[in-house]
């Protein structure tokens, strides 16, 4: 497909006797939000660790924004614009939610510590702008927790350090987002306030954000998403939109035990 921001083709990556990901293409569109869904152990997560260059690829390429990044290194690939959350939360829980997200930042904060000591103003002005920033990003997605940035993030409930975590992601300006089981560890509700300030953030920044999301909630997927890729054994098993997939009888069979 011609324009794709991600263009995944031929993807294979093997852990040892066992492959994860096994020739898999996918393709996702500036502005889209793709499912990607499959039963445990399908390969969901090394995906994302694949396109995040935390294990390179044993064959196939990744292409993004037109580059290859095929086996870049993860500092390489954030800088390219790819932004993730992880499944387990990693937050600094003795840090303050504002240095939390600005740990997120390292790509637009370009100054060295020379720099930094030297001119004082210009960095102290850097700052200042960076946590309005963190503040009206935060706001969207929870005001009060915005008027609580300066508090550290350990005793926060789960939906607050989850949305901590998207912000951190979103702050570097990603142009795809991979969120990988965002709702593990919440309720029903609060994963729908959650799905909803994401819509929200997105269509702030214009709806040009692509995203990823690995759920096993399908209503959340159902909801959410424009199309979904499904995963079995390592192997892309049917795609297209949650109706056409949830209805195709292979998938019934791989994810929903149905014979
Ligand atoms: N670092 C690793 N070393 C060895 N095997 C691994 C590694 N990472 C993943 N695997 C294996 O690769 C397969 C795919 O795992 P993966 O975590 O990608 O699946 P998943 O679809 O994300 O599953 P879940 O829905 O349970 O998170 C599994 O058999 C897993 O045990």
């Amino acid at each position: 497909m011609s324009g794709s921001l991600l263009k995944v083709a031929g993807v294979t990556r093997r852990f040892g006797g066992l492959t994860a990901l096994d020739g898999l293409d996918l393709d996702v569109g500036a502005g889209e939000i793709l499912g990607l869904i499959g039963p445990n152990g399908s390969g969901k997560t090394t995906f994302f660790n694949v396109i995040t260059g935390v294990f390179p690829p044993n064959a196939g390429s990744i292409h993004f924004g037109g580059h290859d990044i095929t086996g870049f290194a993860p500092p390489a690939i954030y800088r390219a614009g790819i932004a993730r959350t992880f499944q387990r939360s990693r937050l600094c829980l003795e840090l303050s939610v504002l240095d939390n997200i600005l740990i997120g930042n390292q790509l637009r904060l370009t100054r060295g510590f020379i720099f930094n000591l030297l001119r004082r103003r210009r960095f102290a002005d850097q700052y200042r702008a960076f946590r309005a920033e963190a503040v009206d990003l935060l706001a969207t997605f929870d005001p009060p927790l915005a008027r609580r940035i300066e508090e550290p993030v350990a005793g926060m409930p789960m939906i607050l350090r989850r949305r901590i975590e998207i912000c951190r992601a979103l702050i570097s300006r990603p142009r795809l987002l991979l969120l990988d089981e965002p709702s593990a560890g919440m309720t029903h509700d609060e994963t729908r306030h959650l799905m909803d300030d994401i819509l929200e953030v997105r269509r702030r920044l214009g709806g040009e954000l692509a995203i990823i999301i690995i759920e096993h909630e399908m209503g959340v997927i159902e909801r959410i998403t424009d199309r979904c890729a499904v995963l079995n054994f390592g192997q892309k098993i049917c795609e297209g939109s949650y109706r056409a997939v949830a209805a195709d009888p292979l998938v019934q069979q791989a994810y929903l035990g149905v014979e």
